[in-house]
């Protein structure tokens, strides 16, 4: 591409711009990687030229090594696309040279970004500018000496921190730590980089190589006490992740035998996990996130995002209060309907308290908190719904309240309001019957809570616009979420798919597998917690309603467990009411309790499924199967039926809905990583063994008999109803 270069240009004053110029984030691709080594030697070679700046175009440093190739070499398994950076480019090239280099940054430098500035000799920074290296989010390490340079520059346990946790600080917290050695304006930028540039080449400040530094590295029996609780907690914090303890190994090779040792031993360890399986989840992880935004005649289509400025949200619950607080957190005024003063002062306290949280951790201000309140206003009739720009509905779960809402804000909203509805579980057909703006209509479908929870669920119809949808996916992302646009059916994409999630583990409980076990199985395999902690989590009101509505809309798949009903009537309601499964305590951990075991008895003497009355027998792993592959096989329906728009909406629908673990590539990346083959082989087992529950889908047996990938688009059109 024209627009992909390096390009290098030599001033009067003997210094040498070097410009990365690859847009939009200036990523470190093959070809910016050869250009940059040839215009280095370029200025190595000529006589006009002391020093070097390095920068990027467009007020952004550089976003990092061009993950593209990561992609590349997952496909391929050819690890030589990976070019020799660390120690041709960055040790040799830049960090040895004879002549000094400056980093001068601007927006961000990540990853690569900012170890390619480490290698240069100093480094200037506008104050905006975002310093990090978030690889190990990539199921990687930092790969150009970032694992030795930055402890040498900022001190091992600030690097270890950085590191581990992904997360970039600004330019002024990047001075004081010693990372950057000045902050200036943008528009002082490059005169105050060249001027830097000359002053180390003529010796008036000092000629620093970051690898080579020992100051901030401290005593050795230090660094081994900081690596040493940094490998604890990433055991408990990152379990399933190979790149903490290797990342830590890294650094720790580096401090006991120097840097550049420690950057063979980067690089060696950097090569064998870019084809690990996490880093080949994450991957895709994060290019499926970013593809969620493009949907086909919605976004391709020339439309623009109207500006949406005020939202008025109807139900001040646990649900509309949370969407409230994520709307006014991002500067978007909110109206808060209720139906009287009593409820909306219970809304407005609950909005307050959620700041409060978020100001108590740390992440807004006293300041933010008071911004976001300003923006909030209670209201206990339409009169002001004249002006808002869209509507969410948030009132309970009632189909004739739902619909006289619905055309009560018909009437008393402009013609351009978008009406929303957070409905989970509510056809938007139905909700929208009453009214003759169902172009209009569209679910907003958060999840709780709302304020902290990343997805949403972007429900359209058949009669949504394109323009509803759009301008919905662009408030989204305003108050940062992830906005995936799905279709209207039972439970959406992430309901829908993960319903069978409990049903299977409430099976296995039934032919007689422990429950705590099972619980402990699904959480070693990367879930937040078990399908049963989860239940006491959401509280049973909610397991009975939920159970109920799939099993009127799937009656073929649903397993009438009738346990919690039963736990109900002794009096359990899960963490609400402290008894559950579990047993919680204010301050400890939950606790399981032995006393369920009655319980659960009772049930399986209800349901009778334990052929003769005997326990099976299943291994760890038929456990994780069966709870999940019925997911999976309920997520190829999702996929044949067109709920989604591709197979990787649903990955990041699972991740950040379900919490389905990243570094597993989400729920359909995961099952084409066991092969739809085996699933389909396993399913109709168990189907012939325990029932139709376990039935496979139509699209899963054909993917299986064609050894296709469950996510490999659909080869003809008419494959896909499409419900979208
Ligand atoms: C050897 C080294 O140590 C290894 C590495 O450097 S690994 C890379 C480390 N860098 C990173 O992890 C940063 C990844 N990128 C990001 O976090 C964010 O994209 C960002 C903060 C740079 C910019 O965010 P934002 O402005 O919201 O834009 P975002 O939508 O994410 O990205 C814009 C486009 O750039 C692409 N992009 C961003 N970073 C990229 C990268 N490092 N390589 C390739 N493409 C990249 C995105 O895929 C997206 O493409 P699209 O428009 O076709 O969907």
């Amino acid at each position: 591409m024209a627009n992909v270069r390096v390009s290098i240009d030599v001033g009067d004053d003997g210094v040498a711009v070097i410009t990365i110029c690859n847009p939009p984030v200036n990523a470190l691709s093959t070809q910016i990687i050869a250009g940059l080594k040839e215009k280095y030697d370029e200025a190595m070679g000529r006589n006009d030229v002391k020093a070097i700046v390095l920068t990027g175009e467009a007020g952004r440093f550089s976003g990092g090594f061009d993950i593209n190739v990561f992609q590349k070499v997952h496909g391929t398994g050819d690890i030589s696309l990976m070019p020799d950076v660390s120690v041709e480019l960055v040790v040799n090239t830049m960090e040895d040279a004879k002549k000094p280099s400056v980093a001068a940054v601007q927006g961000l430098a990540l990853g690569g970004g900012l170890e390619l500035t480490m290698g240069c000799h100093a480094r200037i920074a506008t104050p905006e500018a975002q310093l990090g290296l978030p690889e190990l989010t990539l199921g990687v390490i930092p790969g150009f000496g970032g694992t030795q340079r930055l402890p040498r520059l900022v001190g091992i346990s600030k690097a270890v921190e950085m590191m581990l946790s992904s997360k970039p600080i600004k330019s002024k917290e990047g001075k004081e730590l010693g990372l950057i050695d000045a902050v200036v304006s943008s528009e002082d930028l490059l005169r105050v980089s060249r001027l830097w540039a000359l002053d180390i080449a003529e010796r008036r400040k000092p000629w620093i190589s970051s690898l080579r530094r020992t100051d901030k590295l401290g005593a050795l029996s230090e660094a081994r006490e900081i690596i040493k609780i940094a490998r604890q907690r990433a055991r408990q914090n990152a379990p399933n992740m190979p790149q903490h303890q290797a990342c830590l190994d890294a650094i720790e090779e580096g401090i006991v035998y120097g840097g550049y040792a420690g950057v063979l031993k980067e690089a060696k360890v950097f090569k064998e996990l870019v084809l690990s399986s996490t880093s080949k989840g994450l991957v895709h992880v994060f290019f499926a996130q970013r593809t969620t935004s493009k949907v086909p005649n919605v976004t391709d289509v020339g439309l623009k995002p109207r500006r949406i400025q005020k939202v008025a949200v109807i139900g001040g619950g646990l649900m509309g209060s949370g969407i409230a607080t994520a709307l006014i957190l991002s500067n978007v005024s909110v109206l808060l309907k209720e139906v009287n003063s009593e409820f909306l002062q219970r809304g407005m306290k609950a909005i307050a308290a959620n700041l409060r949280g978020l100001a108590t951790k740390g992440k807004i201000t006293q300041a933010g908190v008071d911004k976001a309140l300003s923006l909030l206003k209670g209201s206990l009739d339409y009169d002001e719904f004249t002006n808002v720009d869209m509507v969410i509905e948030a009132v309970i779960e009632s189909i004739p309240l739902k619909q006289s809402i619905f055309r009560d804000i018909e009437k008393a909203c402009p013609p351009h309001c978008i009406l929303a509805t957070n409905t989970s579980t509510i056809d938007l057909d139905v909700v929208g019957e009453k009214t003759s703006s169902q172009d209009r209509i569209v679910g907003a479908h958060f999840f709780s809570p709302a304020h902290v929870m990343p997805l949403l669920e972007v429900v359209r119809t058949e009669k949504t616009s394109p323009q509803v949808i759009l301008d919905l996916m662009n408030i989204g992302k305003t108050i940062k979420k992830v906005p995936v646009v799905v279709g209207n059916c039972t439970g959406f994409a992430v309901n829908r798919t993960f319903f069978p999630y409990t049903q299977g583990a409430h099976i296995l409980l039934h032919l007689g597998v422990d429950l705590f076990r099972i619980d402990r199985i699904i959480s070693s395999f990367g879930m937040p917690m078990g399908p049963f902690q989860l239940q006491d989590l959401a509280g049973y009101g909610v397991a009975l309603a939920v159970g109920k509505e799939f099993a009127s809309a799937f009656p073929d798949r649903t397993f009438p467990s009738p346990l919690v009903d039963l736990m109900v009537k002794s009096g359990r309601n899960g963490k609400n009411n402290g008894k559950g499964y579990y047993i919680y305590g204010k301050g400890s951990k939950p606790k399981p309790d032995p006393s369920v075991e009655a319980i659960i008895e009772e049930s399986r003497r209800l349901i009778k499924i334990m052929s003769s009355g005997k326990p099976i027998s299943v291994s760890d792993q038929e456990i994780v199967e069966m709870v999940f592959f019925p997911v999976v096989n309920e997520a190829c329906r999702v996929m044949d039926e067109g709920v989604v728009v591709r197979a990787s909406d649903l990955d990041i629908a699972s991740v950040l809905g379900m919490s389905f673990p990243s570094y597993r590539g989400g729920i359909v990346f995961w099952a084409d990583s066991v092969g739809s083959g085996y699933i389909f082989t396993k399913l109709k087992k168990w189907a012939e063994l325990y029932g139709s529950f376990f039935k496979p889908s139509g699209f899963l047996e054909e993917r299986a008999m064609k050894g296709m990938p469950l996510s490999a688009p659909a080869s003809t059109p008419e494959h896909s109803r499409a419900r979208l």
